[in-house]
């Protein structure tokens, strides 16, 4: 039987740029990811979403643009992580490294996908050009997706 837990993930951008971090331990470790982590119990996925950005990049948001619901399935895992994506162009504070990320900023021409989540290279396209999108990746391991569904959609 599957159960599911909610996640969020940020992505900061500007015209040029989106902002990525560099997991450097735990699930993920070697990847450039969103900014985002679990949901407490009574947080709203939104403050969830300003929270872990703010922890793990140092940047303060205000308001986040809520864009898109990922699905993510591993083989063999009943947990399915049901990811909220936000953006944001407006943000205060500075960059900070943690233990946990390290922030850099790319060319949205050249975004790392050979070093991110494989389902990036899917859905990212859609993120930039602004347009709201539910998908769903079944992994059959960590580096391979066994099969997915992507749909741009008007709501959430
Ligand atoms: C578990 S699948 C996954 N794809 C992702 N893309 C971007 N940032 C993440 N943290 C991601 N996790």
């Amino acid at each position: 039987m599957s159960f599911r837990k909610r996640f969020t993930l940020a992505l900061v951008r500007n015209a040029e740029e989106v902002l990525l971090g560099l997991k450097k331990r735990g699930f993920g470790e070697g990847k450039w990811n969103g900014f985002g982590g679990k949901v407490e119990a009574g947080e709203s996925i939104h403050d969830a979403a300003v929270r872990e950005l703010r922890e793990e990049s140092g940047l303060i948001v205000e308001n986040l643009k809520y864009i898109g619901i990922l699905d993510f399935e591993f083989a063999g895992d009943p947990k399915i992580l049901e990811v909220h994506v936000f953006t944001t162009s407006q943000f205060t504070g500075q960059l900070v490294e943690s233990d946990e990320m390290k922030p850099q900023w790319f060319s949205i021409q050249d975004v790392p996908f050979a070093k991110m989540w494989p389902d990036d290279e899917f859905w990212f396209p859609l993120f930039l050009k602004n347009e709201m999108f539910k998908g769903y990746f079944f992994y059959k391991d960590q580096d391979t997706i066994g099969h997915y569904t992507l749909s741009v959609v008007d709501e959430l």
